[in-house]
């Protein structure tokens, strides 16, 4: 979908610093999100990705730094995991009720959006790991968002599960036009349909495009040729290493990485 609306910024972080105590967790992060574009955010353990978003969403506050958001943003956020009692009875219509959506056309619709419209009178906990990722989804387009976020939104499902989910994901956003903040925890495996890669260890290492797979061998046969064509490197050109704690060690022959 194109749209005259496509690629304005939608929220801007500058300078974001947040401590826990002693721990300076988010050092100095600027980023961008924009309509129609979908910015994938990596790291290893621990980095702060899952703090980042947090902030994104408002429910962290940034020690200092400033955040600008759209007038109209509407954030549609899909959390990493679910704990739900197996106990407690729950139907997958319930659980989208929870949104606080009363409106079982608009649940339909959204399920059918994320193919999952068979889903709604089914048990929460009867459900496979991809109808579980796609029932998440179904609840955060609720909404209408104009920014999708998306904390690991292929955990616990298959290879073939997530190419599935990241076509969906894309699908999504040209049919609608909204910006998607997604994290990653695989630092060597992003989707090629990603429109730009931010890497961080508290603060920003490196971003920019992700690189094409195109003839790597072991892509290839791991994924398939299809598969492969979907799925891109991002290159780490860093001129820095990291302590311990995180902390930037300059040296312009980087062997640590991220
Ligand atoms: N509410 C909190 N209070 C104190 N420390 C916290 C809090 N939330 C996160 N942290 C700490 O902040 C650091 C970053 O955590 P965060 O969950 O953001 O990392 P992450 O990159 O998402 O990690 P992972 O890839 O393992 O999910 C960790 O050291 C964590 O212990």
């Amino acid at each position: 979908m194109t749209s005259p609306h496509q690629h304005e910024p939608l929220i801007r972080l500058d300078q974001v610093n947040l401590k826990f105590g002693q721990n300076h967790v988010l050092q100095d992060i600027s980023a961008e999100l924009h309509r129609g574009c979908i910015t994938t955010l990596i790291g290893p353990n621990g980095a702060g990705k899952t703090t980042l978003v947090r902030v994104v969403l408002g429910l962290l506050k940034p020690t200092n730094g400033t955040i600008w958001q759209e007038q109209d943003l509407r954030i549609g956020y899909m959390p990493q995991k679910l704990h739900i009692d197996k106990t407690f009875p729950l139907t997958v219509e319930r659980f989208l009720r929870t949104a606080q959506c009363k409106d079982t056309q608009k649940m339909l619709s959204v399920l059918t959006d994320v193919g999952a419209e068979k889903l709604l009178k089914q048990s929460i906990h009867n459900l496979s790991g991809g109808e579980m990722q796609r029932v998440l989804l179904a609840r955060a387009l609720l909404r209408d968002p104009n920014l999708l976020v998306l904390d690991e939104p292929v955990q616990g499902v298959d290879i073939n599960g997530q190419l599935e989910l990241y076509n969906l994901i894309t699908r999504i956003r040209d049919e609608r036009g909204c910006g998607v903040l997604m994290v990653s925890h695989d630092l060597h495996l992003v989707m090629a349909a990603t429109d730009h890669v931010v890497c961080i260890n508290h603060h920003v290492c490196c971003s920019g495009h992700p690189e094409q797979v195109t003839n790597d061998p072991s892509f290839t046969e791991l994924f398939g040729i299809k598969g492969s064509e979907q799925l891109a490197v991002y290159s780490h050109h860093h001129n820095h290493r990291h302590n311990d704690h995180g902390d930037i060690i300059h040296d312009h022959d980087c062997k640590g990485g991220c």
